[in-house]
């Protein structure tokens, strides 16, 4: 006979077969990573495995590690820590990242009762494979992992699906495992999005006169190749704007954090938002409805250096609109994925 098929024993099997935990179902809300100081050690230890990782930058290694190890890991670090200390939380000594996927799940394992629902990150800590085993010994026979981008990358979805499947392939007794799907058009993320922008507007008590749409860059050269994510951006852009009734020229979509030499996608973020101030306009908000929680590229990118570029070029009023972060209509979104990706499970 061969092995058994669950914990139950049968007679035949060894004495020493363990008991396993086992029936429950898991969801593992997965971001990008994150330093463990703000410090340029840790900063670059952070970045060696991030941009060690191909999906991220593609060039052979042959070209690309020379570069990575040789000038930007001994660059880069210094420069990137000074920008995270400016926007740690010094109250959880954790990177605000960190922070709110910590909140996320903890709010979602408030709605979603019986399931188990953790995080991890995929580069740094805590790591995929170490919350995938620790949920398999809690007895998680079922994981959803729910990649926390709303737009699909090859850079960022795919490279958590190798991640999750480099985990289960050294496992002889695998969990099953499903991979939400990026959610750049959900109904629940548009209108959390246009909830959130109202509140804000409403808080800071004026209104600007246009709302820049900023995501996530990317080398053009990947779009090129068939990454969709710019489609995915631009059609979020189009349903929050047709939710808020903002016109094009009202609401431009523009790309940030370019890295290296190659071309991004564009227009690149902070010269449009330098152009808009040199043009005339005095007060704008900008919008990252890609970051579903804040971040350097939120907190310090836009909301400190974008900001200081609007207001040296003419600007009177800058206003970053802050992610979803852990606020009852982002865990609306994480609900609605969780229940219905996990149909048949919860
Ligand atoms: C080739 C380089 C990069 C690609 C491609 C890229 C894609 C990409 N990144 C995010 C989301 C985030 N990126 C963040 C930081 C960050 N990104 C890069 C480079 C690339 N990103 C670098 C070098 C850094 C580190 C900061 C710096 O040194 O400038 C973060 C913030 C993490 C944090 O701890 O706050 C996020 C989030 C997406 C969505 C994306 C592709 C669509
Ligand atoms: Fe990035
Ligand atoms: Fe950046």
């Amino acid at each position: 006979m061969s092995t058994p098929l669950s914990s139950e024993r049968p007679e035949h099997a060894p004495a020493a077969h363990p008991a396993i935990a086992q029936g429950k179902v898991g969801v593992l809300l997965v971001n990008l990573g994150t330093p463990e100081a703000p410090t340029a050690g840790a900063v670059r230890t952070y970045l060696r495995q991030f941009l060690s990782d191909q999906r991220i930058v593609d060039l052979p290694r042959a070209l690309w590690l020379p570069v990575l190890h040789g000038v930007i890991l001994n660059i880069r670090p210094a420069a990137t820590a000074r920008n995270y200390k400016k926007i740690w939380r010094e109250e959880s000594d954790e990177s605000p990242l960190r922070y709110y996927t910590r909140q996320q799940a903890e709010k979602l394992g408030e709605r979603l009762g019986q399931v188990s629902v953790d995080w991890a990150m995929r580069y740094g800590k805590p790591s995929i494979t170490e919350k995938l085993n620790l949920m398999k010994k809690n007895g998680c026979t079922r994981i959803l992992v729910v990649p926390l981008y709303p737009q699909y990358s090859a850079t960022t979805t795919a490279s958590v699906t190798d991640d999750v499947f480099d985990a289960v392939r050294a496992m002889r007794w695998q969990p099953a495992i499903r991979i939400a799907p990026a959610f750049h058009d959900l109904p629940a993320y548009i209108e959390g999005l246009a909830k959130t922008t109202r509140q804000h507007f409403a808080s800071i008590g004026w209104q600007p006169e246009k709302v820049v749409l900023s995501f996530h860059g990317l080398p053009q050269r990947y779009f090129d190749a068939g990454d969709p994510y710019y489609c995915h951006c631009a059609k979020t852009a189009r349903l929050l704007r047709a939710e808020m009734g903002w016109s094009e020229a009202f609401a431009p979509l523009a790309f940030q954090s370019k890295f290296g030499r190659e071309k991004w996608l564009e227009p690149a973020a902070d010269e449009t938002i330098e152009t808009l101030a040199k043009t005339g306009t005095k007060k704008i908000a900008v919008i990252m409805p890609g970051f579903v929680a804040d971040c350097i590229e939120t907190l310090e990118e836009i909301d400190i250096a974008a900001r200081e570029t609007f207001i040296n070029a003419g600007g009177e009023a800058f206003t970053a609109i802050p992610c979803l972060n852990d606020a009852p209509e982002m865990i609306n979104i994480l609900e609605d994925i969780a229940r219905r990706e996990a149909a048949g499970w919860v």
